[in-house]
């Protein structure tokens, strides 16, 4: 190691740091507030956390003298914390986009599903894809994520509801964290769905009795490394009452509790999610009143999905009234194969046009709070000393065009940096 330090990010525009006081997650009017220093620059060690972030002249004065392996002269560009996708279901084979040309005619999600689709259409293909074939998908997709500016992503199982195929695919999301640099938040869902063939209380003891216990083993023996268990909580799926005992299983051993709730129909999910003590609920589409103030109090973080809401035609989730009531609100792509989208930038688009986020609110909400989220926002969300350097160079003057430009992501991002690592060069950047 010759230099002193791994990266200078010198001289940004705008430095979007988010939050500066080592805050967890951002509530009310702390999200209309970024901490944004003009004229900045950040240093990063060659452990890959920040060092320093302040103005350029007093970084150039406090490193005279220091050498650096690399420096990126960002004169006249802004830098923002690398994007936290806290939702997404990347793992599996074949593609719906004959379901989407059935929805667009008319067919509900639910439809589709009873129907024989839907989750059940992938679980048959993604169980007879190869290792091989799930992680190269995997790869391809998450590879699609880091270009579009995501760092840090939450990957569930989901499409095997069986021991073998869940296992496949955790495997697949275990073999990317050695061979790409984007970060990852590992979930079980096994309970995604009621197998064909099978009752829910059948597919519940599966669980509870089969499946559960057969990833224990191996983590364990470190094959996989998990850090949340999920279900998808509606009607029709899985009750009430069946996902408090998968949730509860997977708190005893561990798991973070982070889950699929009121979309569809009224579940009082998030109820259940605050009295388990759930990190994060998602969807929320159909919340209560009563399930907001419950989130609020118990500080579990409300996953919010645009992608979902526009392509199934959904009723928005009322985002306004969960962050006036201090609910801690996060985002995700929600990539799967009924929401294709691999973009955060395009996902905090559609959250201020449809679910009336500013664009203070938006970044804080795909950044700390999805952090937050993943129980990962003492490392990730925010540009701060000791925090993971996880970042992205924007060829823009003022960082808002991020989220203004839609699908501009492509030739706005020139760099993504994860742990002070150029990760990706953009061959490809346009400025205005
Ligand atoms: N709602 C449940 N799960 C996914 C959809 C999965 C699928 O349709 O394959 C979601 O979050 O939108
Ligand atoms: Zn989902």
């Amino acid at each position: 190691m010759s230099s002193d330090y791994r990266l200078l990010v010198r001289n940004a525009r705008q430095m979007v740091c988010v939050c500066d006081a080592r805050q967890r997650f951002l509530l009310k009017e702390q999200m209309q507030q970024l901490a944004v220093l003009e004229h900045a620059s950040l240093v990063v060690g060659h452990d890959g956390l920040v060092k320093a972030v302040g103005g350029v002249r007093e970084i150039d004065e406090q490193f005279a003298g220091s050498s650096f392996e690399r420096t990126l002269d960002v004169t006249g560009l802004c830098v923002v914390p690398g994007l936290v996708d806290a939702h997404t279901h990347p793992v599996w084979a074949g593609d719906r986009v004959h379901e989407f040309a059935m929805k667009l005619a008319g067919a509900s999600y639910m439809d589709v599903h009873r129907a024989g689709g839907g989750i059940h259409f992938t679980v048959e293909q993604t169980r007879a894809a190869s290792q091989s074939d799930l992680q190269g998908a995997l790869s391809g997709r998450l590879e699609r994520m880091l270009r579009a500016g995501t760092t840090l992503v939450e990957c569930k199982s989901g499409y095997g509801l069986d021991t073998h195929t869940e296992l496949a695919m955790l495997r697949a999301i275990q073999s990317v964290r050695h061979t790409l640099p984007i970060g990852i938040s590992a979930t079980y869902c096994g309970a995604h769905a009621v197998p064909r063939g099978k009752t829910q209380e059948e597919a519940l003891q599966d669980v509870l009795c089969e499946q559960l216990p057969r990833l224990q083993e191996c983590v364990s023996r470190g094959e996989v490394c998990v850090d949340n268990i999920d279900v998808f909580c509606e009607k029709g799926v899985f009750d009430r009452d069946a996902t408090r005992q998968i949730l509860s299983a997977g708190k005893s051993i561990g798991l973070n509790i982070n889950f699929h709730g009121d979309e569809l129909h009224p579940m009082r999910a998030a109820e259940l999610g605050a009295e388990l003590g759930a990190l994060a609920v998602s969807h929320l589409e159909e919340v209560s009143d009563e399930g907001i103030v419950a989130m609020a109090r118990s500080k579990t973080a409300a996953v919010l999905l645009p992608t979902t809401a526009y392509i199934l035609r959904l009723k928005q989730p009322r985002a306004r009234d969960m962050l006036d009531a201090g609910v801690i609100v996060a985002l995700g792509s929600d990539f799967n194969p009924n929401a294709y989208c691999c973009s955060m930038p395009l996902v905090m688009h559609l959250a201020c046009v449809n679910m009336r986020l500013s664009l203070t609110e938006a970044l804080a909400a795909a950044t700390i709070n999805a952090a937050y989220a993943l129980g990962a926002s003492h490392t990730h969300g925010s540009l701060e000393p000791g925090k993971q350097a996880d970042l992205l160079v924007i060829n823009t003057p003022r960082w808002e065009h991020l989220i203004y430009q839609l699908g501009g992501h492509q030739e706005l991002i020139k760099h993504v940096v994860i742990k002070g690592n150029i990760v990706y060069d953009n061959p490809h950047t346009l400025g205005l």
